[in-house]
């Protein structure tokens, strides 16, 4: 365990670190982070012992720094150079053989079996048994840095302490650099304290994360808990936001370039329909909306340009029909990264539009229906098999304002509620069950937000947007359904 007790550290006059307290644990991935000229190394190097101590403690293993002998220091704890730093002109397996030094006898330095042992595992650990015999000095970046790891842990030091170990690295070689100190730290029970400049990879791999700002510490915790973006900004001085990794359980920022906000800003955004006919219906805008969807094209969270419904037989049957959309999309010319796609066997011709316009925010809704299959949802688990076939309502929603995550998750809740409204009212029946269909198989929805002006946090039915939302949803849906069955009826 490594103790730092009311720290402070002057370099002139100048008041460098100021009354530091922290500890970490045996065992712990622990980042140092803050923004340049914040104090980092200096911490580091009060750690490391590479600068006499000024002011205040500190403990290795609870007994203070300054007690130990240097060799007996460096059996505890190793310093990784800075990429930057000359390298030396050793081979890999001389320059790995120094770590070894601190457990050689003084008097009688004799190399041993164990020694040899020692140097072996640290080369298979870092995988660099390829490199024994190149010179340190003509290695790259990536490789330098696994050798002066492997000389750490050669010196079996049980704390090893990093100034940015993924600064100059390809993004692989930092994945690579991080898995394996993840891997040592939790195999090995070593412990790592490493300055990061890259928040993100101190999120993915620090247990705890300490941030530094002029010399003074603001907070130590898990990452998700130092992560708040107004914090973040004000530190770093930069405009950014914190997201959620879409993977994993971490957090992640992102910055936010103002000459985009400033484009999009000037620009009149509005969807325009660019193509109806009977097998495509496509609306796009000027810039990309924020999308939530579960379209084939596009589904999740997104931003889009283009959003197309392509008209198919009813009876399509396609092994891959992602694919089978995307090239159609390109044959048309749209571009699909930047598309939500969905497919329908209701006729485009009926596609029903709704628009709001008030002082706050404006709303399209656009709706086709086709209810050859509707389901009673409550019902589905009861009557309806596998082979259920196609029948599809598509709602497309469009809103110029700025909608939080949770407004999104809300206006689809809200869309969903007008539409089984809407086929309650149009008395939709499920056939298998003679019940009131509440949706078809195939339901497909966008809520697309152009995330400039008003701010939504919810949309839930409390607030003006939501019951704006059900109103277009539930109107456009009724008119589409009762389009749907005069063409039936017709057709009969
Ligand atoms: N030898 C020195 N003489 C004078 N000032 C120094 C010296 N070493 C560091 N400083 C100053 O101390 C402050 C902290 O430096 P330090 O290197 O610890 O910051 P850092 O957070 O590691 O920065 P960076 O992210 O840029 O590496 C800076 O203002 C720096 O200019």
């Amino acid at each position: 365990m490594i103790e730092v007790k009311n720290l402070s550290f002057k370099i002139g006059n100048k008041h460098i670190l100021n009354t530091i307290d922290l500890i970490v644990n045996k065992g712990e991935l622990f980042g140092i982070l803050g923004p340049n000229g914040s104090g980092k190394t200096t911490l580091l190097k009060n750690i490391a012992g590479m600068v006499a101590i000024q002011t205040g403690e500190v403990f290795i293993d609870g007994m203070e720094l300054q007690k130990y002998k240097t060799k007996e220091l460096a059996k505890q704890m190793a310093v990784l150079p800075q990429l930057n730093d000359a390298p030396f002109s050793f081979t890999v397996y001389d320059a790995i053989k120094l770590g070894r030094y601190s457990h050689q006898s003084s008097l009688f330095p004799s190399w041993s079996k164990l020694d040899e042992e020692k140097v072996n595992e640290a080369i298979t650990l870092t995988n660099i048994q390829h490199l024994k015999d190149r010179n340190v000095d003509e290695l790259s970046g990536g490789e330098r840095q696994l050798v002066y790891l492997a000389r750490a842990l050669a010196q079996e030091a049980k704390i090893l302490l990093l100034d940015e170990p993924t600064n100059h690295l390809d993004v692989s070689h930092q994945m690579d650099l991080l898995e394996l100190l993840k891997k040592l730290v939790v195999e090995q029970e070593l412990t790592i304290i490493a300055i990061f400049h890259d928040l993100n990879l101190a999120s993915l791999y620090c247990d705890r994360v300490f941030l530094l700002k002029e010399g003074s510490e603001v907070c130590t915790d898990k990452a998700r808990n130092v992560f708040k973006h107004e914090q973040l900004s004000e530190i770093y001085d930069t405009s950014l936001e914190t997201i959620h990794h879409p993977v994993v359980p971490k957090s992640l920022i992102t910055f936010i370039p103002s000459y985009l906000e400033e484009i999009i800003k000037d620009d009149e955004q509005r969807p325009f329909i660019n193509e109806h006919t009977k097998d495509w219906l496509v609306l796009q805008t000027t810039y990309p909306y924020k999308t939530l969807s579960s379209a084939i094209i596009g589904s999740g969270f997104g931003w889009s340009t283009t959003f197309a419904t392509l008209h198919v037989d009813k009876n399509y049957l396609c092994d891959n029909p992602v694919e089978d959309m995307k090239s159609n999309l390109i044959k048309k010319g749209y571009d699909h990264t930047r598309t939500i796609g969905m497919m329908t066997a209701a006729s485009l011709e009926d596609a029903s539009f709704k628009e709001h316009i008030d002082e706050q925010f404006s709303l399209k809704v656009m709706v086709t229906a086709g209810v050859s299959n509707a389901v009673d949802i409550s019902q589905a688990s009861f009557f309806h098999s596998d082979e259920m076939k196609q029948g599809t309502i598509n709602t497309w929603i469009f809103i110029e304002g700025m909608m939080s995550e949770a407004a999104f998750a809300q206006s689809i809740m809200t869309a969903t509620e007008a539409k089984t409204k809407a086929m309650q009212v149009e008395e939709i029946y499920d056939k298998m069950s003679n019940t009131l269909a509440t949706g078809t198989s195939t339901d497909s929805i966008v809520i697309a937000a152009s995330q400039v002006g008003s701010q939504f946090e919810y949309a839930g039915t409390i607030t003006n947007i939501g019951r704006a939302i059900g109103t277009c949803v539930f109107e456009a849906t009724v008119e589409s359904l009762q389009k749907y069955k005069r063409r039936i009826r017709d057709f009969r």
